[in-house]
């Protein structure tokens, strides 16, 4: 992925298999949130693919003045356009939340969860609106409150958004992403800003969604506890390249991760 001259991700190939989780490492600019955007559709990557479950999602190759400036490897190896929007992509069964919390400030929790319930739905506001499909809107109302309770936010399912304390608001933004009913869910710094009790009830809440929702996570994040903990398998980023891939030990033993990322303590490390 290519912003004109700049090569924010270079080469990267990384797979995620079912039921894994698997964390996304790296210094500050490596390139992580740009690897998530191709992955969720918000960037077409420059030259490249993604695959979900055997299906192409993304595809492009270098077009018009990007053919002269691309500075990559692989030219000439993909020739199809493949480009699905992040709400096709959403459909398609992948959530992802973001790394600054986007959520609807204005509404109350519960309606963040309901509005992310009405994207599985054939229901849209109008018909919501003017009570058409009456027993799909009470289904819809009752999982979305079941969430709310598993996140522990039930006792503020009627407050604004905005108004939450920060590590709800983060809560309620993987309750909205779990809402879409993901296979895949890609979370971008879950733990970021919270403290050490709270990264380590998160690391544990992680562990239990997964099993809960049958999911597969791949996450982003900085908290290095969290993400060996947790991980089934690292990659590690690095200038956009990848430096490093395996399993935790593996990672927490490779000179080159040590001397690129964690032998430089973060700013939020403890
Ligand atoms: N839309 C954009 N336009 C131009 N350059 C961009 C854009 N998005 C990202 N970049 C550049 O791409 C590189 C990778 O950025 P990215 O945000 O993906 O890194 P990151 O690993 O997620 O960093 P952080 O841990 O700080 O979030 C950086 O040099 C960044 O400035």
């Amino acid at each position: 992925m290519q912003f004109g001259g700049v090569v924010a991700v270079d080469n990267l190939s990384l797979e995620v298999n079912e039921n894994e989780i698997v964390s996304l490492i790296g210094p500050n600019g490596a390139g992580k949130t740009t690897a998530f955007n191709v992955i969720t559709g918000v960037y077409a990557p420059t030259n490249g693919a993604v695959y979900f479950k055997d299906k192409m999602i993304a595809c492009n190759y270098p077009k018009g003045p990007m053919k002269k400036i691309y500075a990559g490897q692989n030219y000439g190896k993909y020739t199809t356009t493949v480009k699905k929007t992040p709400d096709q992509i959403t459909k398609l069964n992948v959530a992802r939340t973001f790394q600054n919390i986007r959520l609807f400030k204005d509404l109350t929790a519960f309606e963040n969860v309901l509005i992310a319930k009405h994207m599985r739905s054939k229901a849209n506001w109008l018909s919501a609106t003017l009570c058409l499909n009456y027993k799909e809107e009470q289904k819809m109302q009752k999982e979305a409150l079941e969430l709310l309770d598993i996140l522990g936010l039930m006792d503020v399912k009627d407050e604004i958004a905005s108004s939450l304390p920060y590590g709800q608001q983060r809560h309620l933004e993987i309750a909205r992403a779990l809402a879409t009913e993901p296979e895949l869910l890609l979370l971008d710094e879950p733990a970021a800003g919270m403290n050490p009790q709270e990264t380590q009830e998160l690391t544990e809440f992680i562990h239990d969604i997964r099993s809960k929702f049958n999911l597969t996570i791949f996450m982003i994040e900085h908290h290095m506890d969290l993400v060996m903990e947790i991980s089934d398998r690292i990659y590690v980023l690095d200038f956009g390249k990848l430096i490093a891939s395996g399993v935790p030990e593996e990672i927490q033993n490779n000179q080159q991760v040590i001397e690129a990322y964690l032998g430089v303590p973060d700013d939020d490390e403890e």
